[in-house]
C-alpha cells in the first residue's frame, strides 16, 4: 500500500470536570487526509484545503507529529500529506488534534502498524504541543482510541479507555469566533483552592463511575466544572444562557468543549439531543453571531481508513 485516505474526527476535551484528562470522540464531523509514501525522506505537506494553515511541515501540527514518528522509526522512505480541513482551527473541537493524530495513524498504517495507539498518541502530542504550547492528549486520545478516554498520565503516557453508555448523544454549538488554546490556557490560574479541587476530583471520579454503570443521573450530577469554566466562559458569548436553557430543557449537562468557543451538551437519546440543538439555535439566532450546530452519537471507532 502506497497511499491511504483517512477520516479524522472532531473531539470534545475536558468534558467539564476533567481538564486535560477526559475526552470523547464525535461522529460525522472531521477532516480527511491523504498520506502517501514518497521517495524523498522526511515529511512534506503537499496540499491543504478548507482553511488557511501553514504548509511548512515544521509549522503544521500534522508535519510535526509525523516527524516525531519518523525520527523514531527511521524509515527508508518519506511521506507526503494532503489535508482536507473541515474543522475550523481554534474551534474547541480538536482541529489541531485531528491533523496531528491523523498524520501519525495514517503513516503507521503505511508502515505496517509498528506502533500501538498509545505510542501514536505520544507522537501526535508533539504536534499538539506546538499549537497549544503544552503537552496534553485529551483531544488526541479519543480521536485515536474512539469513545471516551482518560489520560491518566502524560509522562509516561498512560491512556484508559472508558465505556460509552448506550443511547448517549452529544450536541455542539460552534460560534464562528476563534479562541486559541494557547491563549485560553494562559488565562487559567496556576493554583486552585483545596475545597474546589475536592469537588472537582469527586466529579471526575463519579463521571467515570457513571460511564461504567450507565447511570445517567450520576452522569448529569458529575458534569460540572468549578475550576476552569468560570474563567473561560467569559470568552464565549451567551454561554450562561445556553447552559441554563439546555439544562432546563433536559440536557444531562452542558460545558465548554475543549478551550472553546464550542459548547457541548450530553443528552440521553436522539429526541432529547434534537430538542437541545433547537434550544441552542433559538438562543444564538437572535444574537447576530454566525454559528453551526451538530448532533452526534459518540464515535466509538475514532480515526478510520476510508
Ligand atoms: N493542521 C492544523 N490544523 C489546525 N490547526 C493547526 C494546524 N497546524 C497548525 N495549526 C495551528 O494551531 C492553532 C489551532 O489550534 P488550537 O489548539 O488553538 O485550536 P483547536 O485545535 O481547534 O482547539 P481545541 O484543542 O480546544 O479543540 C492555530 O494557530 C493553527 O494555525
Ligand atoms: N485540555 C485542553 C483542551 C484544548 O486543547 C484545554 O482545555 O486547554
Amino acid at each position: 500500500m502506497n497511499e491511504i485516505r483517512i477520516f479524522s474526527p472532531a473531539t470534545v476535551a475536558n468534558v467539564s470536570c476533567g481538564f486535560d484528562v477526559l475526552g470523547f470522540c464525535l461522529d460525522g464531523i472531521g477532516d480527511e487526509m491523504v498520506v502517501r509514501i514518497s521517495k524523498n525522506k522526511g515529511v512534506k505537506i503537499s496540499k491543504i484545503e478548507g482553511y488557511d494553515l501553514p504548509i511548512e511541515a515544521h509549522l503544521n501540527v500534522a508535519g510535526v507529529s509525523a516527524q516525531a514518528l519518523i525520527d523514531d522509526a527511521k524509515p527508508d522512505v518519506g511521506f507526503e500529506i494532503e489535508i482536507y480541513k473541515k474543522i475550523k482551527p481554534g474551534s474547541g473541537i480538536g482541529s489541531s488534534s485531528a491533523s496531528a493524530a491523523g498524520s501519525v495513524v495514517a503513516i503507521n498504517e503505511l508502515l505496517g502498524r509498528p506502533y500501538n495507539k498509545t505510542q501514536l498518541t505520544y507522537f501526535a502530542m508533539m504536534g499538539e504541543a506546538m499549537a497549544s504550547k503544552s503537552y496534553h492528549a485529551d483531544n488526541l486520545a479519543p480521536g485515536i482510541f474512539g469513545g471516551f478516554t482518560l489520560v491518566k498520565s502524560v509522562e509516561p503516557l498512560e491512556i484508559l479507555e472508558l465505556p460509552t453508555p448506550h443511547n448517549l448523544y452529544a450536541v455542539i454549538i460552534h460560534p464562528q469566533i476563534e479562541i486559541k488554546t494557547s491563549e485560553a490556557r494562559a488565562l487559567l490560574p496556576q493554583k486552585v483552592n483545596l475545597k474546589d479541587a475536592t469537588v472537582q476530583w469527586a466529579n471526575v471520579g463519579s463521571l467515570v463511575h457513571a460511564l461504567h454503570t450507565n447511570d445517567y443521573g450520576l452522569l448529569s450530577r458529575s458534569l460540572n466544572d468549578i475550576i476552569v469554566e468560570p474563567h473561560r466562559s467569559k470568552l464565549i458569548p451567551f454561554f450562561d444562557e445556553i447552559k441554563q436553557q439546555t439544562v432546563k430543557n433536559g440536557a444531562l449537562g452542558t460545558g465548554i468543549s475543549g478551550s472553546g468557543p464550542s459548547i457541548f451538551s450530553l443528552c440521553e437519546g436522539l429526541e432529547s439531543a434534537t430538542n437541545i440543538e433547537k434550544t441552542m439555535r433559538d438562543i444564538y439566532k437572535t444574537t447576530g453571531i454566525t454559528f453551526e450546530t451538530y448532533v452526534s452519537k459518540i464515535n466509538e471507532d475514532g480515526i478510520k481508513v476510508i
